[in-house]
């Protein structure tokens, strides 16, 4: 896919298959048109040229997390589990366990720090148990702890057949990955592939 804002062209030939059970990584320095490439995927952003095909239901979690600072924690989950029909909030509950903020349930969003405030963009984006995860800058904001549970969550969706793209201006610790991309000059290049 190509994409350009005027004349500045960002994207010029993109081309990603996600596979399914897989962890990759797209890394790349900023304004180098991550966000971009997230947004085409997430068809937030109609690219100039190309296409994106979807297979099942996907969760995208911006970088930029779209809360209403006046609701609470378990209203945001409340107004997402409407949103997508979920019988209950059993798995959000998990996750936010598994994320270490559950007793912020019933703060406003207005006054949760910035990484809790990420841990819960990031929650909202996974309750619906997408098949397709697309992550933007997901843990900017963690401390090491959270960083560590980030990955290890990661890691048992994939485990679980779930694809989860991770998009960051930071290199990665890359053997936590199955695929990790290099975003440079509008084109994907392969750093290295550890698994077929
Ligand atoms: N709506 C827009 N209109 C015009 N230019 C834009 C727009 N959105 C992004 N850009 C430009 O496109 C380029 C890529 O932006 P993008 O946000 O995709 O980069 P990024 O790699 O995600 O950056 P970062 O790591 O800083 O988040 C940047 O030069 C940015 O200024």
């Amino acid at each position: 896919m190509c994409h350009a804002y005027g004349r500045r062209a960002v994207l010029r030939g993109v081309d990603l298959t996600v596979r399914a059970g897989a962890l990759v990584g797209v890394v790349g320095e900023n304004g180098t048109g991550k966000s971009t490439f997230l947004k085409i995927l997430s068809g937030e952003l109609r690219p100039q040229r190309g296409s994106v095909r979807r297979e099942g239901r996907f969760g995208y979690c911006p970088q930029d997390a779209v809360l209403n600072d006046a609701l609470t924690v378990r209203q945001h989950l409340e107004f997402f589990q409407a949103a997508f029909a979920l019988p209950d909030l059993r798995y959000a509950e998990e996750i936010m366990e598994v994320l270490g903020f559950s007793e912020y349930a019933d703060q406003r969003a207005g006054l949760l720090s910035g990484g809790t405030r990420q841990k819960l963009n990031l929650t909202l984006a996974l309750m619906r148990d997408p098949r397709l995860l697309l992550l933007d800058e997901p843990y900017q904001g963690f401390d090491w702890e959270t960083y560590q549970r980030f990955w290890h969550l990661a890691a048992r969706l994939r485990d679980a057949g779930r694809s989860v793209l991770v998009v960051s201006h930071l290199a990665y610790d890359a053997e936590r990955l199955d695929e990790l991309w290099r975003l440079e000059d509008g084109l994907l290049r392969s750093t290295r592939e550890v698994s077929a």
